[in-house]
């Protein structure tokens, strides 16, 4: 989830109890709030030449340059009666796979448009919230199991990103809900079956993957004992300078499985061979992608791909992303089934909440946390 770049402003975002004007740890809703008439972005959010490290500009769209993010219809996948369905779908995972890393948008997937847009409408009341009552949440703790902050998730000294974030934990619900969010009113309510929905189908996912493995089909799922989730609500408001910072840094995911949803604003964009591919919104899909835990647990056979989020000078965009992994004490390590004499390890066996850890100490993201476990 996480920076490519290196810094050298070194702001360390510090949560201070009172809500003075121009704090940046309040975060970056409460900057345009607050100002009006803000017309050229403060300097702690200017990337160092970000035209040329991150090319902002939308790409032309042309199939040549622009290939679209592969679409995967999960409709009848569990139905005996039509198991062709299962079998194209796990074909067409694997050859998004092989072209992509592994990045698709799904449609058909089970979930309720009507709780998708309820969860989308929770999280943006949450933003809405006054500074003192989000600031209940803030934390320089990683670790912590909620935590509202800004700009990266990391307490190391780094560039501001535009961009306020919610973060919690979610399966197994008996450990924090009630540490979640009181308001609004209804935020934990919807949450809940959200999260228990975003669980099942990630369930689905993972048998899918499995199986392009040559894996059995509940090897993915099994690894993951009782798991862990985490939700990461980002909001991402109007920015007067968009081509001069990010929402968020190029990172690869840290877990296993990746469940993003977002609003009509598009933003996100997938690193495709060297190029930056928008991920354009679909309504009522979800865009799925692997993190390092599967790249790992593949031995390598699949990528986790690299992402980013630009902002905008218009709207407010919002995107959810949940994050699923193992149990945090797991030992991350290559199946076994997938190396043998002629095919070692390529990853040195890390627990998994190290691993966490080690990522997010620093601001150094793209892949540089996952290589720097690499075997050779
Ligand atoms: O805002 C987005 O679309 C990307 C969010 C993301 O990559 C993350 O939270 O890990
Ligand atoms: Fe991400």
């Amino acid at each position: 989830m996480f920076m490519a770049s290196t810094s050298t402003l070194s702001v360390v975002p510090r949560f201070s109890p009172s809500c003075n004007k121009h704090d940046y740890t309040k975060g970056v809703k409460h900057l345009v709030d607050t100002s009006p008439d803000l017309r050229l972005i403060p300097a702690p959010y200017i990337l160092h030449k970000p035209p040329l490290i991150y090319n902002p500009s939308p790409l032309p769209r042309s199939p040549l340059i622009s290939p679209s993010i592969p679409v995967i219809d999960l409709d009848g996948i569990d139905n005996a009666i039509t198991s062709n369905r299962r079998e194209s779908a796990v074909h067409d995972i694997a050859s998004a796979c092989v072209e992509w890393g592994f990045f698709l948008q799904i449609v058909n997937h089970g979930v309720k448009a009507s709780l998708m847009k309820e969860m989308l409408r929770v999280a943006d009341g949450f933003f809405s919230l006054t500074c003192e009552e989000k600031m209940k949440y803030a934390s320089n703790n990683v670790m912590d199991p909620v935590r509202y902050g800004t700009s990266l998730n990391t307490s190391a000294p780094h560039q501001l990103h535009w961009r306020d974030y919610l973060r919690h934990f979610g399966h197994p619900l008996e450990n924090s809900y009630h540490l979640w969010p009181e308001n609004p009113p209804n935020y934990r309510s919807v949450a809940k079956e959200y999260l228990e929905e975003i669980w099942r189908l990630k369930t689905k996912i993972a048998g899918c993957i499995s199986e392009s493995l040559g894996l059995d089909k509940d090897y993915i799922e099994k690894s993951l004992g009782k798991g862990c989730q985490i939700i990461a609500s980002n909001y991402y408001p109007p920015c007067p300078q968009p081509h001069l910072t990010l929402g968020l840094a190029a990172h690869s995911d840290h877990g296993g499985i990746t469940i993003l949803m977002q609003n009509d604003v598009d933003g996100l964009q997938v690193r495709y061979k060297d190029i930056w591919i928008p991920v354009e919104y679909v309504a009522s899909s979800f865009v799925v992608n692997i993190g390092d835990y599967i790249e790992i647990l593949s031995n390598g056979r699949y990528k986790s791909v690299e992402h980013r989020g630009l902002v905008n000078k218009k709207r407010t965009r919002i995107s959810i992303a949940v994050g699923h992994g193992p149990e945090m004490t797991t030992i991350l390590a290559p199946a076994n089934e997938l190396v043998d004499e002629k095919e070692k390890p390529n990853y040195k066996p890390i627990v998994y909440k190290d691993y966490i850890r080690f990522q997010q100490s620093s601001a150094v993201r793209g892949k540089t946390p996952l290589e720097k476990i690499m075997a050779n």
